[in-house]
């Protein structure tokens, strides 16, 4: 815990720099910055995050991770939660391809992450789909997930936990804006940061809010792009447990910005889906801090 609180302080941005004699830099460059810092943070400490995962998204988020400088580790078993859990920096669930065996090792993981102290997100994957696949979600939320990531029709119907929210798959049916007053509520009664994705962004711990206009729609036509960015916030959150929702701004900041550096070398979601790994791997220093698009809404 003494490592996690030296690390908090270290992620601070400092925003004004004395020798910097353009004055002092707008708010929107404050964040840009700790996205930066948040990413050099991951590529320093390597955190590793533990993925229960789907299968689908399985090859895509260990490879997001590994670009970004974490340590990924897809263990789902049971029968290994007790010994590797409580090692990892930070655990990943994600509901997308269910099963009644992995629900009890999604209980048990988080659970366990709970009682080590470590921080541990939720991907409520295609919630409204079944009222099984309801149940498990919300008995995971009682389990108190440090963040919850979904699209907008995922977050409208986990947060009014209600069966039928107009999604017929795992595809957002509406933009994100509309499911912001449902993020603060989710947040709210959940104690846990939200986050909705979409066109922009948004991240709440229910009061304060900030949007995210970094990515590419074409990101859409990815499979698993979400699943991959809630991997990707797990070790954001895993270097910076203690500032949740900065933490999860910065890294839909950073890979949405991937999409855009990609685009302009894709000819399609294939392409974009490789350019993305890249560019992630990498990034620098001055490419984040003047073109991550963050902002706290008042
Ligand atoms: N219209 C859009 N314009 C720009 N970026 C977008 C748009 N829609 C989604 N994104 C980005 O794509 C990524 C995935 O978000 P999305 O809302 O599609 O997740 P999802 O529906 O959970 O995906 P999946 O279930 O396939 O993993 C996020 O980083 C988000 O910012
Ligand atoms: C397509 C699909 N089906 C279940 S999970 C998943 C990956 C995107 O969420
Ligand atoms: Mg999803």
């Amino acid at each position: 815990m003494e490592e996690q609180e030296a690390t908090v302080r270290n992620i601070n941005p400092n925003p004004a720099s004395p020798s910097d004699e353009a004055g002092p830099p707008d708010a929107s460059s404050i964040w840009a910055r700790m996205a930066w810092t948040h990413l050099d943070a991951v590529r320093r400490r390597a955190p590793l995050v533990q993925c229960i995962t789907n299968l689908v998204s399985m090859d895509i988020a260990a490879n997001v991770l590994l670009a970004s400088g974490a340590s990924p580790a897809m263990i789902h078993s049971i029968n290994e939660i007790q010994d590797f859990t409580p090692k990892a920096d930070a655990l990943y669930i994600n509901i997308g391809t269910l099963s009644a065996e992995w629900v009890p090792a999604m209980q048990a993981a988080a659970k366990a992450a709970l009682e080590a102290n470590r921080p541990w997100v939720l991907d409520p994957v295609a919630v409204s789909a079944s009222s099984y696949r309801m149940e498990a979600c919300l008995e995971l939320v009682k389990l108190r997930p440090t963040v919850i990531r979904g699209n907008a029709s995922e977050i409208l119907a986990l947060s009014s936990a209600c069966r039928i929210s107009g999604a017929k798959g795992v595809d957002s049916a509406h933009e994100s804006i509309d499911a912001l007053d449902a993020a603060k509520s989710l947040a709210k009664s959940s104690n846990a940061i939200v986050a909705v994705s979409g066109a922009v962004d948004f991240v709440t711990d229910g009061d304060r809010v900030i949007s995210c206009s970094n990515g590419v729609s074409m990101m859409q036509k990815i499979t698993a792009t979400g699943c991959a960015v809630t991997a990707l916030i797990a070790a954001f959150v895993a270097i910076d447990p203690w500032n949740a929702l900065k933490a999860t701004a910065s890294a839909l900041a950073v890979f949405g910005l991937t999409g855009e550096l990609g685009m302009e070398m894709a000819s399609g979601p294939a392409s974009l889906r490789m350019h993305m790994v890249d560019w992630l791997y990498r990034l620098n220093e001055s490419t984040v801090a003047t073109r991550a698009r963050l902002s706290e809404r008042s």
